[in-house]
């Protein structure tokens, strides 16, 4: 169960007033989801999502909230937020920041086909562009800083193979950042989780995405190695399936091409992507927050997928 602060339908019968979206008419909590609590929300206007954020502050959530509005009002498939009657996206709820956003329709497909893949690919080039104009910057916060921070911390806990293999990948990703094929790879605001749970189809036709919460501006290509490493692997091997790789990066290829700094980079950001949630997982179990409630996710799926990038190199970026 994943509502960790309760909240009633008379708890909003006059907090909603500030939102034009008439009286509330049912909530329901939202069971999955490890960060926030989240609700259905029912109104006289259609369906919403409620979301108080747990662990995030007022402070850091303007980039995201931001980014999904600007993502929105350019046709993105990402829930729009919802302003109170002074402009605001981000009020209080029992004390916490909550937003209110539209309800994306569709589920989540957690067998993606390459016809999935494709909208997926399609979906991440056209928000990558839709992005070249948002006015705020934030970086990645698990990119390159944050994993040399890191790393640190999660040594102590590993056996000597997987310390040797995350230290090894670190300075690898450390010399690769310094390259100057790194320096000219086109950047801008990335999802930076766009997982399997992240997005939502309707048959095969994707209707959305959500959970920004890792967002922040980063390589382009960044985006595109995780949504790979997620989308398009044997979830047991952590192996590459190569029609879902090539439907997913025909279809990117389709709307925005890769540049030839983007070839050159490729085997090494698929590295980066695996890097960065072997890492997050392996913090989440060694180091879990007080306030974490639910299991945390398993790391050893990435370390796999990390050796399996670094033994095999991917099909070369379409051209
Ligand atoms: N705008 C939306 N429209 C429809 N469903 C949504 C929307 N936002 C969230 N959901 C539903 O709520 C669930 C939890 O949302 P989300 O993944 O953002 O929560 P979280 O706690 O931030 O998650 P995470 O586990 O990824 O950190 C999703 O799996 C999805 O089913
Ligand atoms: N997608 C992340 C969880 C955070 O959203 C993971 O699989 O580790």
């Amino acid at each position: 169960m994943a509502v960790f602060t309760a909240v009633t339908l008379d708890d909003l019968s006059q907090w909603i007033k500030q939102f034009p979206l008439g009286d509330a008419l049912a909530l329901q909590g939202i069971s999955s989801g490890i960060d926030n609590s989240n609700f259905f929300l029912t109104t006289e206007r259609g369906e919403f999502v409620l979301t108080i954020f747990e662990n995030l502050g007022f402070e850091q959530l303007p980039f995201y909230v931001q980014l999904m509005r600007h993502l929105a009002e350019r046709g993105i498939p990402v829930p729009a937020p919802v302003p109170n009657a002074s402009g605001e996206l981000v009020v209080t709820l029992h004390g916490k920041p909550a937003i209110i956003v539209s309800r994306l329709n569709g589920a989540s497909q957690m067998d993606p086909q390459p016809v999935h893949c494709a909208e997926v690919g399609t979906m991440l080039a056209r928000m990558h562009l839709a992005g070249r104009d948002f006015p705020m910057t934030q970086p990645n916060l698990r990119g390159l800083d944050w994993i040399t921070a890191t790393a640190p911390q999660v040594l102590p806990f590993l056996s000597e193979p997987e310390a040797a293999l995350l230290r090894n990948e670190v300075t690898f990703q450390g010399d690769f950042a310094a390259t100057q094929a790194y320096g000219a790879l086109a950047r801008g605001p990335v999802h930076a989780d766009l997982f399997r749970n992240n997005v939502m189809f309707e048959g095969e036709r994707l209707t959305g995405c959500f959970d920004f919460y890792f967002a922040g501006v980063d390589t382009w290509l960044f985006d595109v190695a995780v949504t790979v490493n997620d989308w398009c692997i044997d979830l047991a091997t952590g192996e590459l399936d190569e029609a879902r790789v090539q439907a997913l990066l025909a279809a990117y290829h389709a709307v925005r091409r890769f540049t030839a700094e983007e070839q050159t980079a490729w085997q090494a950001m698929l590295r980066a992507g695996a890097l960065r949630f072997w890492l997050s997982r392996l913090y989440d179990f060694h180091l879990p927050r007080a306030a974490e409630m639910l299991t945390p996710h398993d790391p050893t799926h990435f370390e796999r997928i990390l050796r399996e990038r670094i033994a095999r190199p991917a099909h070369p970026l379409p051209v």
